[in-house]
């Protein structure tokens, strides 16, 4: 996670202001709304071109520590690294600590092939079929699947940077058209995907994760997801080494309502992955775990209008807010803290969970001018999303009258 540490700044940071590439929005700062003494933290709003999010400032001992805010984090990750050393700048901050230079690890922005998480979001239109490979390490079986099926677009999802360097050079290489590649968390990555678009799934020699499970790919959350984001007939394909991640996979998916699977050993597929080589070379058994969707999904309605009513007076309605959670058989809102903007009279930021159970939405409100609105973008529509958040209106209707 990208961060400074500091012993002392200065100047002060004056918003709105702008330096460098981004502009510093404002400064807001933690209420007191637990009753629980803590110290302050600060949330930083900063802006480049479409792009916004938060930085937090807090004390860590004697020193500041500025990082970036986790609810708002947005990739590349390069963008937070240069925002934190543009504030660390305007501050004229005593540094000192910082992991935000670069030396060898930077992705060189790839307009063409990397695409970041808001081009899916905003941008992405294919009237192709969409096959997606989740973490594909080498990229050996990505870029044989491009080449064999120029007719389909592809979508490579990698956390390693290494590895996504690798496939970048080999596409432009060897000239393909037919993959974008994002550095993203495949387990949240399928929420931007609209529902029965992709025809394939690939899970390949995934980490197995076996003293970490909550780490894994498959859970029941990410197989949902892989449903709805599935046509009909269209498979979710798992291929591994290991016996305790297939014997977990294979429970998960044989107790769904819907979907059937099919079950392989020592399968030969065309292609073999860097990591298969070394499995077979060891003389270890391979399986293979396949989820074929048995039907269409409702789409996702991407027009829900997630509005706030006129007239809040951030002032008035922070006194009553519910520190406890709400929680209803699907649905569940949890206000976790507020933050009051410096400077601004009646303005600041609601930080709240909410939605499903398994997948819980944190997002931040951002109530300025008697106006509420979600900071970044829009929750997704789901049916949990959707009566979280009317309960969230309710929540923050000012009772004055
Ligand atoms: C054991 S390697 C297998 C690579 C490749 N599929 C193969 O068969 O050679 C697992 C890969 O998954 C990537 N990975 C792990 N967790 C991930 C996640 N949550 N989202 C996307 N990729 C992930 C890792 O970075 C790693 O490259």
């Amino acid at each position: 996670m990208p961060h400074i540490v500091f012993d002392k700044k200065n100047r002060e940071l004056v918003t709105p202001s702008k330096y460098e590439d981004f502009s510093f929005d404002f400064v807001a700062k933690s209420y007191d709304f637990t009753n629980k003494p803590r110290k302050p933290e600060y949330k930083i709003a900063v802006k480049k071109d479409n792009k916004k999010f938060f930085l937090t400032l807090k004390q860590k001992g004697e020193n500041s520590l500025l990082k970036v805010d986790k609810v708002t984090r947005i990739s590349p990750v390069q963008i937070v690294k240069d925002a934190i050393n543009s504030y660390a700048k305007v501050v004229d901050a005593n540094i000192v600590f910082s992991n935000t230079q670069n030396f060898n690890q930077k992705i060189k922005p790839d307009e063409k092939y990397l695409k970041d998480i808001d081009f899916f979001i905003n941008d992405f239109k294919t009237d192709k079929e969409l096959q997606i490979e989740i973490g594909f390490g080498s990229g050996r079986h990505l870029l044989h699947q491009a080449k064999t099926n120029p007719h389909i677009q592809f979508i490579g999802l990698e956390i390693h940077t290494p590895s996504i360097e690798q496939l970048l050079k080999q596409i432009r290489i060897q000239n393909i058209e037919n993959i974008l590649v994002v550095s993203y968390d495949a387990r949240l990555f399928m929420e931007f995907i609209n529902s029965n678009k992709v025809g394939r799934i690939f899970v390949h020699f995934p980490v197995p994760w076996d003293k970490k499970p909550h780490r894994r790919i498959y859970s029941n959350a990410f197989i949902n997801e892989a449903l709805r984001v599935l046509k009909k007939d269209g498979t979710l394909e798992l291929r591994t080494d290991s016996r305790k991640y297939f014997d977990y996979c294979t429970n998960l998916l044989t107790n769904l309502p819907k979907g059937k699977i099919v079950i392989d050993i020592n399968k030969d597929l065309q292609i073999s992955s860097k990591y298969e080589d070394r499995w077979k070379k060891q003389g270890k058994n391979i399986y293979d775990v396949t989820l074929y969707c048995d039907q269409e999904d409702k789409d996702i309605d991407l027009n829900y209008d997630f509005n706030f009513d006129e007239d809040i007076q951030f002032d008035n309605i922070i006194k009553n807010l519910p520190s406890k959670a709400i929680i209803e058989d699907d649905y569940f809102v949890h206000i976790e803290d507020i933050f009051i903007i410096e400077n601004r009279t009646n303005s600041g930021l609601i930080q709240v969970t909410f939605g499903s159970f398994d997948r819980p939405l944190n997002k931040y409100i951002l109530v300025e001018d008697k106006k509420a609105g979600y900071f970044q973008d829009l929750p997704l529509p789901s049916s949990a999303n959707i009566k979280a958040h009317k309960k969230l209106k309710e929540i923050l209707k000012d009772d004055r009258s």
